[in-house]
């Protein structure tokens, strides 16, 4: 199996976090609920220009010597290696309905149900509730388990995370950005979390299960280990659609590889670890785009529209052209005016309301990635947006279609010389559609304001002709190109079993797992 080496690279110099807790958009009304707040923000439009002169990467770190005029300073420097299921039994204690105001997608999802009715029960959710049958992997913030919810027949997944390591390694806030964005999210190819719980040593996420493996273990798989156009394409829609709500939700994912993409046991896919995930505040205005004479009224805010605390935009809505055709929700920032005419500009061409959400004035001058997946603007210092996460899609279609990357060299620091030097090149006498070539070459722009994706987001990309059989409202219903094989529970327990040391076999699961110093290694 050909391994990525599994780096990431994290050079954080600051993080801009919004809390946006709930977008509603529906035919007649946009309207959107939560709270902003501004952690820590150094920048926010000051102009930078660095060059990259110096790359030094060997197996344990990445040194990284930028040219740069970049103010901001105090920067931390961190290099980190790197179904929807039906499994709950039908029960009575399932009949219990939560309700869930945070997700109204998981209404009748019986896990919700599950965990409520423990809860309601036992009260707080503690370890000696599950029965942790397999490590399913480890990442650089803790490890990951298939576990039972006793009595309930109910599978997740539980990343489970050492705080004394956090915060020895000053990893503290990366767990806490990926805890908050799992809570922020409610979408079908975006995970579930269903709880989160601590002990004294652990913090513990609840999530949804994938039984099916990522797309990395999956292409390997495959004849020649590239997947066929068909079923690139489904991958990278569902991929696709992940995006865009996560940029509705103010979150740039920055992480996009097939390893990330997992397959739940339906055979669609969830996008996982958020821990490099950059949060920034999103700016829904309001812009009008119709040409009758009754829409002609300039943008409308609905909330103050500044990444600065001291900028104090007034809340205006005119309600002279509150239809659906007369505006479209836009995130933009008063930092950027130059964009911002442009958008508006661009805007005003089209005769359709269309959902733009991008925070594209978002800027983070953090080195974060895996490197074949950097984006220029990233490795150059350049700072960075949304855009990044369509150069990541365009190198991940790349990869899911022809079975490699397309800027990989000998070693880290060529594959980084390569993605800001080296041109697009396709295989020799490689398959693949001509449409598929057109977006990739798209969204592999090595400036990212020229780059598909840059001007609307997922919209301009799934209009492309490399998408147009994907009818994008019923994507979930689409067959997928593969379904894994059903979990089988009752051999798991055995597995589980046989893997406990011979002194422990007589163990009860309740033994196991009700102290608060479960030794999670014994796996
Ligand atoms: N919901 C899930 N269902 C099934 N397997 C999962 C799930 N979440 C994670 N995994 C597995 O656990 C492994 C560890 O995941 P985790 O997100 O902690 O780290 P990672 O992806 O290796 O990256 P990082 O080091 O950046 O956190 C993954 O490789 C994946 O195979």
């Amino acid at each position: 199996m050909d391994e990525r080496p599994q780096e990431n690279v994290k050079f954080e110099t600051f993080t801009v976090t919004n809390t946006l807790k709930d977008l509603c958009l529906n035919n007649n009304s946009v309207s959107i609920s939560g709270s902003d707040s501004l952690n820590s923000c150094s920048n926010n439009g000051s102009s930078s220009s660095s060059s990259l002169q110096d790359v030094n990467i060997n197996k344990n770190s990445v040194s990284i010597s930028l040219c740069s005029s970049v103010s901001e300073s105090g920067n931390k420097i961190s290099v980190s290696k790197n179904a929807e299921s039906s499994d709950c039994e039908e029960s009575e204690k399932s009949s219990f309905r939560s309700f869930c105001p945070s997700k109204p997608h998981k209404g009748n999802d019986r896990r919700w149900d599950a965990i409520q009715y423990v809860k309601g029960k036992d009260g707080d959710l503690g370890l000696a509730h599950f029965r942790l049958l397999k490590k399913l992997g480890c990442g650089d913030i803790g490890s990951v388990y298939l576990a039972e919810l006793r009595g309930m027949g109910c599978l997740f997944a539980m990343k489970v995370m050492d705080k004394g390591m956090l915060a020895g390694r000053k990893k503290l806030l990366r767990a806490q950005t990926e805890r908050e964005i799992l809570s922020l999210l409610d979408h079908p190819f975006l995970p579930t979390l269903y709880s989160h719980f601590e002990t004294e040593k652990f913090s513990c996420l609840l999530m949804e299960f994938c039984s099916g493996g990522d797309l990395h273990i999956l292409r390997q798989r495959q004849p020649g280990k590239h997947f066929t156009e068909p079923a690139a394409r489904f991958y990278a829609s569902e991929v696709l659609l992940a995006l865009e709500y996560l940029h509705m939700m103010g979150v740039v994912y920055r992480d996009l590889k097939p390893e990330n993409v997992l397959v739940r046991e339906d055979g669609h896919i969830m996008l996982s670890d958020f821990d490099l995930s950059l949060r920034c505040f999103v700016n829904p205005t309001l812009v009008q785009s119709c040409s009758e004479p009754s829409c002609r009224i300039s943008s409308y805010c609905i909330q103050p529209a500044c990444i600065d605390p001291a900028c104090k935009l007034p809340v205006c809505v005119e309600p002279a052209c509150l239809q659906p055709s007369c505006f479209k929700p836009r995130f933009l920032s008063s930092k950027t005016t130059k964009v911002k005419s442009e958008k508006t500009n661009l805007v005003n061409s089209d005769s359709f309301p269309v959902l733009i959400a991008e925070p594209t004035n978002a800027r983070s001058m953090s080195f974060v990635g895996t490197h074949e997946y950097l984006a220029p603007e990233i490795i150059r210092g350049d700072g960075h947006g949304s855009a990044v996460d369509w150069w990541t899609f365009g190198i991940f279609l790349y990869e899911l279609l022809l079975g490699r990357t397309p800027f990989k060299g000998n070693d880290n620091r060529e594959t980084l010389f390569n993605v800001v030097g080296q041109s697009l090149k396709f295989t020799e006498g490689s398959s693949i559609s001509f449409a598929a070539k057109d977006l990739i070459r798209g969204l592999l722009v090595k400036d990212p304001q020229k780059r598909l994706g840059f001007k609307r987001g997922a919209t301009e990309i799934k209009q492309h002709p490399f998408f147009e059989s994907v009818n994008w409202a019923l994507i979930r219903s689409t067959h997928p190109p593969e379904i894994p094989k059903p979990i089988d529970i009752p051999l798991l327990n055995q597995a589980f079993k046989s893997s406990l040391p011979s002194n422990d076999k007589g163990a009860t699961d309740s033994d196991r797992s009700s102290g608060p110093y479960l030794d999670f290694e014994f796996f």
